[in-house]
């Protein structure tokens, strides 16, 4: 594949940085990926591992010159990032981000963007529990999606060219507007997350009386109920401050379900839990069916409509 921007730089470098670093790379995408990160220890990291063709030491000296500045930063420091560079960004250069909440970065680093800078945030719906300069890889946007949130006036070779990126990084890109995102995202990634560290969290309370059988027995399910609240704190602590009505909206209605199951269960009601069960797992089935099952093999050809 061909350089799609000469000039490309990250300011944050962890998980998702890193692999567009990896995954711009593996393609040829980027002529040069400079980056920078807030604490000395994480830039040394970068460094060593060669994480982007030049770590810099200020964030200003990583956006001159570049074509593309992606913010991947957590999202509650967005908008203080945003004001920082703004004086450095190169005219006509595009300006985006990969936060998972999209109307809160708007509204934070709007304000900040310079006349003739394209705004374009972005949302890789790609993670892992893992963050840090080392946790990246070069495969992990492969067959997912990534969604474009432009608003405003944005010039379409612009987006056109932002799009190209994330599809060369393994990506099927779609737009949306920003607070949909945030509800799609409160439903199918915000609020599974806050339900998996309560219920880690008393199976940790319950240890203390069962004394460790909790984790000794642990079956897959609450296994993976554990990876998900291993992911960093710091990430999410934001992620729920700034989506806090779609995501309240979306627990509101969890909490009515769970009151209703629980009913179920203390007055026998089987048919209301198969009924539900059945409902659920029909779900999952027509995921599948649709061929939207990021994790199936044909994806990417179902994505694209093959
Ligand atoms: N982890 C995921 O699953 C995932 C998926 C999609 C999008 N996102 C979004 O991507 C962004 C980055 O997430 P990540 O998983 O790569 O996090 P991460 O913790 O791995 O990396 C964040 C990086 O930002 C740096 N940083 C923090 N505050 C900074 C500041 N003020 N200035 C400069 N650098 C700063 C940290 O040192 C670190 O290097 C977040 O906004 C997150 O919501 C995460
Ligand atoms: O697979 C995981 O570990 C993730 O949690 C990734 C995940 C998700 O919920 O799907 C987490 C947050 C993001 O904004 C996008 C993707």
């Amino acid at each position: 594949m061909s350089v799609i921007y000469p000039r490309v730089a990250l300011i944050g470098l962890g998980l998702i940085a890193g692999s567009m670093s990896l995954a711009m790379r593996r393609r040829g995408l980027a002529g040069e990926v400079t980056g920078y990160a807030r604490s000395d220890a994480t830039r040394e990291t970068a460094r060593r591992i060669g994480l982007v063709d030049r770590v810099c030491d200020s964030a200003a000296e990583a956006v001159a010159d570049a074509d593309l500045v992606v913010l991947c930063v957590p999202v509650g420091a967005m908008g203080a990032v945003a004001e920082e560079i703004a004086p450095h960004l190169k005219p006509g250069c595009t300006l985006s981000d990969v936060g998972s909440v999209k109307r809160a970065v708007i509204d934070a680093v709007g304000p900040h963007v310079p006349e003739g800078v394209d705004f374009i945030p972005a949302h890789p719906l790609a993670g892992t529990e893992h963050s840090g300069p080392e946790s990246g890889f070069a495969t992990l946007f492969d067959n997912r999606w990534c969604l474009l949130v432009p608003e405003g006036d944005v010039r379409p070779e612009a987006l056109d060219r932002l799009r190209a990126l994330w599809e060369g990084m393994g990506a099927h890109v779609d737009e949306m507007e920003a607070d949909h995102h945030d509800l799609v995202l409160a439903v199918t990634s915000h609020a599974p997350h806050l339900i998996a560290y309560t219920m880690v969290g008393v199976a940790d309370d319950l240890r203390r009386v069962t004394d460790s059988e909790v984790i000794k027995y642990s079956a897959a399910g609450f296994r993976d109920f554990t990876r998900i609240a291993a992911s960093d704190p710091t990430m999410w602590r934001d992620v729920f401050l700034s989506n806090k009505d779609a995501t309240l909206e979306i627990l509101g209605r969890f909490t009515e379900e769970l009151f209703a199951l629980q009913r179920a269960i203390r007055t026998g009601d089987g048919e209301h839990l198969f009924d539900y069960f059945t409902r659920t797992r029909a779900i999952r089935r027509g995921i599948i069916e649709a061929g939207q099952d990021t994790d199936a093999p044909d994806f990417g050809r179902a994505a694209k409509g093959a």
